[in-house]
Parts: structure tokens; C-alpha cells; sequence
């Protein structure tokens, strides 16, 4: 699904209006339904609500919405803000409308004019919305205050009031701190961002039907993963396949006191439709991984502790093969930061052409020598989480220079950087930016990143191009922590579980 930019969204609102065609307040009843089917699915129409309103066309909404909301017997007080001497024209129409319902609606002009608020209650912000065009002042600031001041449960419509759409607020804005969002047919970049999440609360879209065809067209970079864009990714199984058919992969982990995160990544790869797997572990693994893991081949590393790249004496007299000769190369989990696996690491960037998967440790020896960067295998997928990533480039002042730090180095190396956190963001060579829907706080624990290095591993193994692979994995790897979180909670959960809820069906 796309994302759009402020001016992409109001351009696809005339669109809708032109080509539909459609009056505009007839677009903004639509629009007002939406959310008002949303509302009545989530809150009984006896709980008391007060519904505040701004003078453009997000308070026209907030006016339709409020005589919906009086046709279905919610207690309802409207309370228009007047901040200024000018209503837009389906305001008016709407402010009309309602008046032939109730008498009930209050003009809120200066501080001593603004409600209490109680705990039982329901508010409803339709303020400001995707207009917004200067930080909020005056008596929407008051306003806004005393609602998140407020213990009610608040709903904003389409975006909380004094939020951007797609440019960053400054730390001293004064904005609405919703519990929901309920946001008109795209998402907005600004809740994709973690910053922003106490304005943002739990949002949820609602469908109002707008000119599919602009969207189509829009030229966007950014993206947002659901599960139709996941499942269109996923490939199925040919009947006549074998296992040579989903390639051959090698994993580079694991260190003395770090077999864990070895036998993560590699249960996770095995899990991930890998067709053979051979994992590349420091000697001390060879037993802890062979009897974890009997599905994989082991290849002990000369070295006892940390990862060299020579294989023990024993295993070359197999004759294995070199990294090179493998599907794909993952590597990181667990493997420190000693000077002999940085040599290795070199090593494998000099003989490497294929995309691989870097990790971890992989890529904090990748933040102390960046000149290797420049010869990371083009389309390699890189896992840093967010202090990682600063390691790798540079420290940000809010999460929007973020993007384009990240963007600027997907494009520069040519690499696929899969930024995790909330709404893991996957910034593609080409300057796209996939942000991921699935996952919970519940990922946060030791391990999770082990497992998302596999998966991504066999995806690459089984010939998913770069993108793709890291779109589908990241997603999967979410989804199942979203599995386990539905069956044991959050914060139970550990990295062992997401690899049992994997699926790929
Ligand atoms: N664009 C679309 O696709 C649709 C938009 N709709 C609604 O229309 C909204 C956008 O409406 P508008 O463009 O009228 O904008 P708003 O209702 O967000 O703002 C109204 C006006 O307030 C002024 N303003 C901006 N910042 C301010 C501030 N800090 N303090 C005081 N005044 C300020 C501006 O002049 C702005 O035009 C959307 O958020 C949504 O609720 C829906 O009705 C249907 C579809
Ligand atoms: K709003």
C-alpha cells in the first residue's frame, strides 16, 4: 500500500471529486460515515461524548460525524473551536445540517469557554487535520492541552490535531495525544514514525473510496507492508521441486558464550523453506549446533572461540566448499568483534559477489572500518537496529532525517537496510522506503534479530530477490511475533517462539 505526501493527498481528494464525480460534501459524508461505522463498532451509544471541532474541513467532518452520531443516540456535545473568523464551505453546510438536529453546539473562543472533561467520557478531535500549515496556538493550544491533559479516551479524525502529515513537528508543538486514530484511506508517513507514536495511539484506516486510479499513478517512495502486499510476495512450492530447488545456504555465527544466536539463526533458516543449510561455527559450537539442530550441516571453524574462516582440519578433509560456492552468505549472529573474524570479514568481502546477509556484529566491525562498506556485495540486505545503524552513519535529530540518512545509504552502497524497530523500515537501492505493519513490543528480547538474519537467509537461498526478501521477511518474522503475542502474551515471549510461528502458507 502507498503512502502519500500532503499535497498528493488533498490533489487525490479533487481527483475523487472530478472523476467520480462527486460533490465534496458528499465526499466528506463518506467520509464521516467511515468513521462512524468504525466508532459504533468500538464504543456503546451510551457513552457520553464530547466532540471538538476546528473550522475547516476536518471540523466539517467532526460536524457530520456528530449528527451521525445523534441519528444513532450517542449523548453528544459539540464544541466548536473558533479560532479564527473564517469557516470552510462544507463547514458551513455541515454546521447547517447539524442545526436542524440540535441546539446543542458551544463556541469555544477563549480558555474559561472549554469543557471539563471526565474519565467516562469520549472525545473526538476533528481540530485540524491534514491542513495543518503552522504549529497550533492561541485557543486550539488551550483546547488541545486540556485534552491531553484529560483522562477520556480520545479519537482523533483522520489525524491528530497539530500533527504533520509528512514533516516533522518541533519538540515544543503543542499536539492531540489520541488513544485511536481512525484515518482516511492511506496511511500518513507521520505515523510510520516512532516519535510520533503517543500522537498517533492505535490507528486503524478506514476505506472511503478514493480515486483508485491517482493512487495507482502517485509516484510515492514510501510504502507500508499489509498482508495482501506480503502474500502476493510469497512464492509457492512447485510440485517437482526438490531440495537442491531452494538453494543452499551458509551461516557465519556463533562465537564462545554466543551459540545461541547461532542456533537461532539457524532454526529460523531451516524453518524459512531453506533447501540446505551448512552453518559455519567456531569449533566450540560444532556439539552445541549438531545436536540443537540436526537438520543442518556443520562446518567447525579451525579456530576454537571466534570465527576465522578456515575451517577445522578435520572438516576441510570433507572438501567443503568456499563461501562463494554457496546460494548465499548470512552472517553475524553472535559472531563478536575479534580481530581474526574482522580478516575474515575482509576476506569475504573481496571474494563475495552475491547479495548476502549482514548482521550484528557483522556489521558493528562494518561502523569501526567503513571503507569496507564500498565493497558489500550490490543488493546485500544489512539488519542494523537503530544504534547499529547510527554506528554505521551518524547520529539524527528527529526520526524524519532518519529516512533520509537511511535512504542516502541504501542508494549510496546499493544495499537493502532493514531499519528494525516499530514499523521496521526497509529502504531499498533505488531510494524506496517499505515500512513494515506487523510486529509487537513483545519482539524486543534477545534473540529476535538471530532469527530475522535466518529468515532472510533462506529467502535469498530460494532466489527471492533483495527487496522482496527482506518486504516478506520481515513481515513474516513480525506476524509470528504477533502469533505468539495472541496466544501468550507480549511480554513472555521469547525468540524461540517466533520461530515456531513461523509460516509461510
Ligand atoms: N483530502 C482528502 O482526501 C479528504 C479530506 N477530508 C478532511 O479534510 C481534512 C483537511 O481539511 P482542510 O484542508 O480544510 O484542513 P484542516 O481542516 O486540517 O485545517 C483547516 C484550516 O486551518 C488552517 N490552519 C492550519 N494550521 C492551523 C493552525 N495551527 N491553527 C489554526 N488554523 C490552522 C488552515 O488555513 C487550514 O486550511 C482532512 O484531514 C480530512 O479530515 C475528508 O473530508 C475527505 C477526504
Ligand atoms: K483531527
Amino acid at each position: 500500500m502507498k503512502i502519500l505526501n500532503v499535497d498528493q493527498i488533498r490533489a487525490l481528494d479533487q481527483s475523487t471529486i472530478e472523476h467520480e464525480p462527486i460533490a465534496p460534501i458528499n465526499l466528506m459524508e463518506r467520509a464521516a460515515l467511515a468513521f462512524v461505522d468504525w466508532f459504533v463498532d468500538h464504543f456503546p451509544n451510551t457513552t457520553p461524548v464530547k466532540l471538538f471541532c476546528g473550522l475547516g474541513n476536518n471540523g466539517g467532518d467532526g460536524l457530520a460525524i456528530a449528527r451521525l452520531l445523534l441519528e444513532r443516540e450517542f449523548p453528544i456535545e459539540v464544541y466548536v473551536v473558533r479560532y479564527a473568523r473564517r469557516e470552510s464551505d462544507d463547514f458551513m453546510h455541515n454546521h447547517r445540517r447539524l442545526k436542524l438536529l440540535t441546539e446543542n453546539i458551544r463556541y469555544v473562543e477563549v480558555a474559561q469557554e472549554i469543557p471539563g472533561l471526565r474519565h467516562n467520557e469520549l472525545i473526538i478531535d476533528a481540530i485540524l487535520g491534514s491542513g495543518l500549515s503552522r504549529p497550533t496556538e492561541g485557543i486550539v493550544k488551550n483546547v488541545i492541552d486540556v485534552i491531553n491533559r484529560s483522562p477520556a479516551t480520545v479519537v482523533a479524525v483522520d489525524i491528530a490535531s497539530g500533527l504533520y502529515v509528512d514533516k516533522p513537528n518541533a519538540p515544543s508543538d503543542t499536539i492531540v495525544e489520541p488513544d485511536y486514530t481512525i484515518t482516511f484511506q492511506l496511511p500518513k508517513l507521520a505515523f510510520m514514525l516512532p516519535k510520533n507514536s503517543r500522537y498517533v495511539g492505535d490507528w486503524h484506516i478506514v476505506d472511503i473510496q478514493l480515486h483508485k486510479r491517482y493512487i495507482d499513478l502517485a509516484p510515492t517512495p514510501y510504502y507500508y507492508t499489509q498482508s495482501r502486499d506480503a502474500r502476493l510476495l510469497l512464492r509457492k512450492r512447485d510440485k517437482f521441486s526438490n531440495k537442491g530447488s531452494f538453494g543452499h545456504a551458509l551461516l557465519m555465527v556463533g562465537s564462545y558464550g554466543k551459540m545461541g544466536a547461532a542456533v537461532l539463526a539457524t532454526k529460523a533458516c531451516l524453518r524459512s523453506g531453506v533447501g540446505l543449510l551448512t552453518v559455519h561455527v567456531p569449533k566450540c559450537g560444532y556439539d552445541i549446533l549438531q545436536i540443537a539442530v540436526p537438520e543442518a550441516m556443520c562446518r567447525p571453524d579451525g579456530n576454537p572461540n571466534v570465527l576465522t574462516g578456515t575451517p577445522d582440519r578435520g572438516a576441510s578433509e570433507l572438501g567443503s566448499p568456499t563461501p562463494a560456492d554457496y546460494a548465499v552468505v548470512g552472517i553475524g549472529s553472535g559472531i563478536g568483534q575479534a580481530p581474526e573474524t574482522l580478516d575474515m570479514l575482509k576476506g569475504l568481502l573481496k571474494t563475495l559477489k552475491k547479495p548476502m546477509v549482514i548482521d550484528a556484529d557483522a556489521l558493528n566491525l562494518l561502523s569501526e572500518n567503513r571503507e569496507l562498506l564500498k565493497q558489500i556485495p550490490p543488493n546485500s540486505i544489512l539488519t542494523p537496529h537503530p544504534k547499529e545503524f547510527e554506528r554505521l552513519t551518524q547520529k539524527w535529530d528527529n526520526d524524519y532525517q532518519k529516512l533520509d540518512i537511511l535512504r542516502e545509504f541504501a542508494q549510496k552502497y546499493r544495499v537493502v537496510v532493514v531499519l528494525k524497530g516499530a514499523n521496521s523500515a526497509i529502504a531499498t537501492p533505488d531510494g524506496d522506503i517499505h515500512f513494515n505493519s506487523t510486529g509487537n513490543p513483545g519482539l524486543s528480547t534477545g534473540g529476535t534479530g538471530d532469527v530475522l538474519t535466518g529468515v532472510l537467509t533462506a529467502l535469498l537461498a530460494q532466489n527471492y530477490d533483495s527487496v522482496e526478501a527482506a518486504v516478506l521477511g520481515v513481515f513474516a518474522h513480525g506476524l509470528a511475533g504477533d502469533r505468539v503475542a495472541a496466544k501468550r502474551g507480549q511480554i513472555g515471549m521469547v525468540a524461540t517462539d517466533i520461530i515456531e510461528a513461523l509460516r509461510w502458507e
